[in-house]
C-alpha cells in the first residue's frame, strides 16, 4: 500500500527498510516482496507522480522537467572551476520513481545570472546498458564475476519488457530481438513516430563510412556506431520505476508498504557483531526498525549525504563537523563522476522539427489533446531523439601520448551523440525562431572527479556538490574533439540543401581555444552522476561497499543505487540491473531464494 503518513503503517518493524524509491530502491522493494512472508517498508522523501503533471508522462515534454520545482531536491553545485566558476543547478528528483520519473530535460526559461540551469538534455529515457567492456572491468575491479557483462545478462532481461512502438510500425532493422527481454517489468520500445531526419542520419553514416558504421543494436555490448536507440516508454508514455516496479499490482501487495514524504535523516546502528557494526534502524519522523537490513537507495547525491550524517565517511571531514565517526571510509562522497556535453546545432531548411512545439504553448496544448485522443500516438510519444552514435577518439590522438585511455577497452566509445530533430534551446544556444537539427557531443569517459560533502550536520541542509567537470586535461581534449567529430557527420552529401549552417555559441568556434572557451561557458554536465559510494574489491583500501553491496565494516546495511558504479553510458539501466542483482544477493543471504 502507499501511505502518506506513518500513522497508517501496520507496524514499525519490517524485515527490510529501503530508503529511496528510484530505480535502485523500487526494484529491491518489488523483488523482495515477491515472497509474501517478507515485509518491506520503502521510505520516499518525495510524493507520488500520480498527482503530478502530464509533463511527467509525455515523452517529448522531458524538456520541461529538470528545473527547480517541489518534485526536485533543487540542489546547486559549488562554483565549478572547470566551467568558469559558474554555479549550476543539479537536478535530482524528489518523487516516487526518483530521477526515472523526471529523467531528462534541457532548460531555457529559467536562466538566472547567479545559477546556471545547464542543458540537462541527457537523452531522456534512453535505454542503454553500456559497453560489455565496462561491465567486465567492473567485475575485475570488484573481483566478482557476477558483475561482468555475461553475469548481468539475466538482470537486464528481468528488467526489460520489450514493447511494440505505439504506431505499430515494422521495427525490423531497428533492433536485434535476440538480445532483448520480453518478459521483464520495465517497458522499452523503439521510436514511436518517424522524423524527417531518421533516414538522413543513416544515409550520412553510410556515405561517410568510418567512424560511423551502422550498429543494429547498441545494447549488444558493442555500442560503437550509429543506429536506433530504444527508450523506457510504454504505449507512448514514460515508463518510470514508479510506473513499472511500483505499479498498482505490486504496491497492493500486503507485505509492501511505501511511505511518501518520509525524509530519512540517518541510519542507526544497534551494536557490534564481531568486528562489524550492525545497522538495523533508520530515523525519519519516528524510528522504524528493520530486523534484517536497511538498504540505502537515495541516489548519488543523497546516499553519501545520508552515510555521512550517520557517521560513515572520511574521519577528518566528520571530525570537522563534530560528528562521531562510526566507520572511517574516506571514499564516501569522493570519486563523483558525471558526463558532460556540448550541443552542435544547425539551422535546417524544413519546418518539420519539434522546435515550434517546444516554443509555442498553444501548439503544445493542441498536440497534447491529439496525443490524449489518439491512443498516445504522434509527435509527443517520443523523446526528442530516436537515434544515437558512439564514437572513439582516434587511436593516434595526441592525448594518448600523454595520458592513458580511460575507456574500458577498444569497443567502448569516448563520445556519445544524441541526434535531435530540433534545438533543445539551452544556455547561450537558446534560439527563439527557426528550425534546427542538433547533435550532442557527450563525453562518457570523463577522468575529472568531483565530490559530495556535508555543509552542516542538519539533514535538511543541502550538501556541497562539486561536479568537478572539465578539470582534467583529457576531458578538455576529448570534449573539444567530440565537437569536431560531430561536425564531421554534417560533411556528408545527404545534408546538401537541408542544412543551412551552424548556429549558437559554437558556430564561431573553430580553433581549439575557441571550442574550449565555449565548453567552459556552455558545457553541460548531465544527470548521470555516479561513483560517490563506489563498490570495490573486498580487500581494497578504497571504496564504500563490497561486491555484495554491503557497506564495508558493517552488517545490515547495503547501498543499492547509481552511487556504487562508474559507467560510460546512460545510468538508468545499469541502476535497474544493479537493483535486480542486489535483490538476488539479499535473498541468497537470507535464504529467500
Ligand atoms: C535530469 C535527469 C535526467 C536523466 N536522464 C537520464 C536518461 O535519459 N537516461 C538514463 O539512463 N539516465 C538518466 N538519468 C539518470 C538516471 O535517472 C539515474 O541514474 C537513476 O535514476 C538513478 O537511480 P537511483 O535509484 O540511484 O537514484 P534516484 O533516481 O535519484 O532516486 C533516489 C530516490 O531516493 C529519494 N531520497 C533521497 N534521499 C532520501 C532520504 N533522505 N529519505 C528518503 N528518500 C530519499 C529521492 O527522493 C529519490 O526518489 C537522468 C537523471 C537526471 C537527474
Amino acid at each position: 500500500a502507499i501511505h502518506v503518513t506513518p500513522s497508517t503503517l501496520p507496524s514499525l518493524t519490517f524485515d527490510f527498510v529501503i530508503i529511496g524509491g528510484g530505480p535502485g530502491g523500487s526494484v529491491v522493494a518489488n523483488r523482495l516482496t515477491e515472497d509474501p512472508n517478507v515485509t518491506v517498508l520503502l521510505l520516499e522523501a518525495g510524493g507520488s507522480q500520480v498527482i503530478a503533471s502530464t509533463h511527467l508522462i509525455l515523452p517529448l515534454f522531458v524538456v520541461f522537467l529538470a528545473s527547480p520545482s517541489p518534485r526536485d531536491w533543487n540542489y546547486s553545485s559549488i562554483p565549478q572551476k572547470g566551467l568558469d566558476n559558474q554555479t549550476l543547478f543539479v537536478p535530482r528528483a524528489k518523487i516516487l520513481g526518483g530521477c526515472s520519473s523526471i529523467s531528462n530535460a534541457h532548460l531555457s526559461s529559467h536562466q538566472s545570472p547567479s545559477l546556471r540551469l545547464v542543458a540537462m538534455h541527457v537523452d531522456g529515457m534512453l535505454y542503454l546498458r553500456g559497453s560489455s567492456e565496462d561491465w567486465d572491468r567492473f567485475a575485475n575491479i570488484t573481483g566478482d564475476d557476477g558483475w561482468s557483462w555475461e553475469g548481468m545478462q539475466q538482470y537486464f532481461f528481468k528488467n526489460e519488457k520489450w514493447t511494440p512502438p505505439v504506431d505499430r510500425h515494422n521495427t525490423t532493422g531497428q533492433f536485434d530481438p535476440n538480445i532483448h527481454g520480453f518478459h521483464g517489468i520495465n517497458s522499452v520500445s523503439v521510436a514511436n513516430f518517424p522524423t524527417p531526419i531518421d533516414g538522413k542520419v543513416l544515409e550520412a553514416a553510410s556515405q561517410l563510412g568510418a567512424p560511423w558504421p551502422f550498429n543494429l543494436d547498441p545494447n549488444s555490448g558493442n555500442h560503437l556506431g550509429v543506429g536506433w536507440v530504444p527508450d523506457t516508454i510504454k504505449d507512448g508514455t514514460r515508463s518510470s520505476a514508479a510506473k513499472s516496479y511500483l505499479a498498482p499490482e505490486f504496491v497492493e501487495r500486503k507485505n509492501l508498504h511505501v511511505l511518501l514524504n518520509a525524509h530519512v535523516r540517518k541510519v542507526v546502528n544497534r551494536g557490534m557483531d564481531g568486528s562489524k557494526l550492525v545497522f538495523g534502524a533508520v530515523q525519519f519522523a519516528q524510528a522504524d526498525k528493520a530486523t534484517k537490513e536497511v538498504i540505502i537507495s537515495a541516489g548519488s547525491i543523497n546516499t553519501p549525504q545520508l552515510l555521512l550524517l550517520s557517521g560513515i565517511g572520511p574521519k577528518s571531514d566528520l571530525n570537522a563537523l563534530s560528528l562521531p565517526t562510526l566507520l572511517d571510509l574516506p571514499s564516501v562522497g569522493a570519486n563523483l563522476s558525471v558526463h558532460i556535453a556540448l550541443y552542435v546545432s544547425h539551422a535546417v531548411n524544413s519546418a518539420d522539427t519539434f522546435d515550434d512545439i517546444i516554443r509555442n504553448a498553444t501548439l503544445r496544448e493542441q498536440f497534447t489533446q491529439e496525443w490524449l485522443g489518439n491512443g498516445h500516438r504522434g509527435r509527443l510519444a517520443d523523446t526528442e531523439t530516436s537515434q544515437a552514435a558512439f564514437v572513439r577518439l582516434p587511436q593516434d590522438a595526441d592525448i594518448f601520448k600523454r595520458e592513458q585511455d580511460p575507456a574500458a577497452g577498444p569497443h567502448t566509445g569516448h563520445i556519445q551523440m544524441g541526434i535531435y530533430n530540433g534545438n533543445p534551446s539551452f544556455g547561450s544556444n537558446s534560439l527563439s525562431t527557426g528550425n534546427f537539427i542538433t547533435v550532442s557531443a557527450r563525453l562518457i569517459t570523463p577522468t575529472s572527479r568531483g565530490s559530495v560533502k556535508l555543509n552542516t550536520t542538519d539533514p535538511f541542509n543541502k550538501p556541497l556538490i562539486d561536479l568537478g567537470s572539465l578539470t582534467s586535461e583529457f576531458d578538455k581534449f576529448a570534449l573539444r574533439e567530440g565537437v569536431k567529430i560531430v561536425r564531421g557527420l554534417f560533411t556528408a552529401p545527404v545534408w546538401d540543401g537541408y542544412i543551412l549552417g551552424e548556429v549558437g555559441a559554437l558556430a564561431n568556434a573553430t580553433t581549439d581555444e575557441e571550442i574550449e572557451a565555449v565548453a567552459r561557458t556552455d558545457g553541460a554536465p548531465d544527470g548521470h552522476i555516479v561513483g560517490t559510494a563506489a563498490m570495490s574489491h573486498r580487500d581494497a583500501l578504497f571504496g564504500v561497499v563490497d561486491p555484495d553491496l554491503k557497506v564495508k565494516g558493517a552488517n545490515g546495511l547495503r547501498v543499492v543505487d547509481a552511487s556504487i558504479f562508474v559507467s560510460t553510458g546512460n545510468t538508468q539501466v545499469p541502476t535497474y540491473a544493479v537493483g535486480e542483482r542486489a535483490a538476488d544477493l539479499i535473498k541468497a543471504d537470507w535464504g529467500l531464494l
